[in-house]
């Protein structure tokens, strides 16, 4: 059987082919800010990035009969871990997503390309909006505002199931704590197979990362929204897209802030070492949540690739548990696995509505 998983990334598109449980195929298309700059919405890319994929596809003479196609899902609602059949109900609130990313797109791109091929199914498996909180961590100081799951949802759990099996349990068996730290960071308790308590990732809460501004201070956001200097639109940027790094030092690549600090640039030392520093007291708030009882810490993302963001967290967090590091993600298998999983019977396919 064959299967196209879909990846649309705020700075990438990413495709794999699978046979079964083998790639054939993976690729990454990257799009530069100015490439995408043409484009006024994430929704506005969607002619873009499809076409990028069937030329490839096509290209590679892998344009063929999938017997599915799985995208990375988008802001949905709030919902359940697993593969969801794409329907009605899910492209209308992808399409009216009022949070923007390009997950967004998963989902319509997965359709849309598997309407091509008679009898091919089209899912999304562990969106962004997996909700498994537990009640307590709902809730903010304003009952106007309430805590939302907004995570890397789909690399969590697979690098949780992978540690899992690498130790012969079961992930439900297991108290972790995930951070996945990319563009953009969400640092999770999972607690035996649910993340009971995660930062939003996307939206302004938890560490600042490379494009996103994290946390900030309530009373100096809302003098800002107030002053007349800004439009609402570019503090949204700020918040997401331009803050953390970016607003910092002009970089999302973390990458480049390393090789500054060698070159010895220390307001460069100064913002690194204060998103480490700030990851590392999400990881300890999560270890209370966890009372304690926690088996492993799983670091991953783009940032784990790096020796020097890595060590220096670990001076931080190595008391709290064992750490293990999987740099990069697991997101394509994970998609097409799920998918596999739904074709053969092994996983239930649920219903969005
Ligand atoms: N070897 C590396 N050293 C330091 N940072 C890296 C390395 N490789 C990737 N990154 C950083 O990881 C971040 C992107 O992580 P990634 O997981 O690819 O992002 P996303 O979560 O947006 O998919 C960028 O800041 C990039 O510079
Ligand atoms: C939490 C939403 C997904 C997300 O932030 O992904 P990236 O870090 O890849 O932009």
């Amino acid at each position: 059987m064959r299967i196209l998983a879909i990846n649309p990334g705020s700075t990438s598109t990413k495709i794999a082919v699978y046979d079964n449980e083998n790639r054939l195929f993976v690729t990454t298309f990257y799009h530069s800010p100015e490439a995408l700059s043409h484009f006024p919405t994430i929704l506005s890319q969607y002619d873009y990035r499809k076409e990028l994929i069937i030329d490839e596809l096509k290209k590679e003479n892998l344009f063929s009969d999938f017997a599915a196609i799985v995208g990375r899902g988008g802001l949905l609602k709030p919902i359940a871990s697993g593969v969801y059949e794409v329907n009605e109900a899910m492209k209308n609130d992808l399409r009216n997503a009022t949070m923007q990313h390009a997950c967004n797109l998963g989902g319509l791109l997965a359709e849309d390309i598997a309407l091509l091929i008679p009898g091919c199914k089209a899912y999304i498996a562990d969106p962004v909006v997996v909700d498994e909180l537990e009640d307590v961590a709902r809730l903010s100081g304003s009952p106007l505002m309430m805590r939302k799951s907004v995570f890397h949802a789909l690399n969590h759990k697979a690098i949780a199931r992978k540690y899992a099996r690498s130790v012969n349990k079961k992930y439900e068996e297991l108290d972790l704590i995930v951070a996945h730290l990319g563009g953009g960071i969400s640092v999770a308790a999972h607690r035996q197979g649910r993340v009971i308590d995660v930062n939003n990732a996307l939206e302004g809460s938890g560490p600042f990362s490379p494009e996103r501004a994290g946390t900030l201070p309530a009373r100096q956001l809302v003098d800002l929204c107030f002053s007349g200097d800004y439009t609402q639109e570019e503090i949204k940027k700020m918040i997401t897209g331009r803050g953390g790094l970016m607003a910092h030092l002009g970089t999302t690549d973390a990458q480049n802030v390393v090789k500054r600090i060698n070159e010895g640039d220390a307001r460069a030392e100064l913002v690194l070492k204060s998103m480490i520093y700030n990851i590392a007291k999400e990881i300890g708030a999560m270890s209370v949540v966890l009372h304690g009882k926690i088996d492993a810490i799983l670091l991953t993302g783009g940032i784990s690739y790096n020796d020097y963001c890595i060590n220096k967290l670990k001076e931080y967090i190595a008391f709290i548990a064992p750490v293990y590091v999987f740099p990069g993600e697991d997101e394509m298998e994970a998609l097409a696995f799920n998918a596999l999983g739904v074709l053969r019977g092994k996983l239930n396919c649920k219903e969005y509505y």
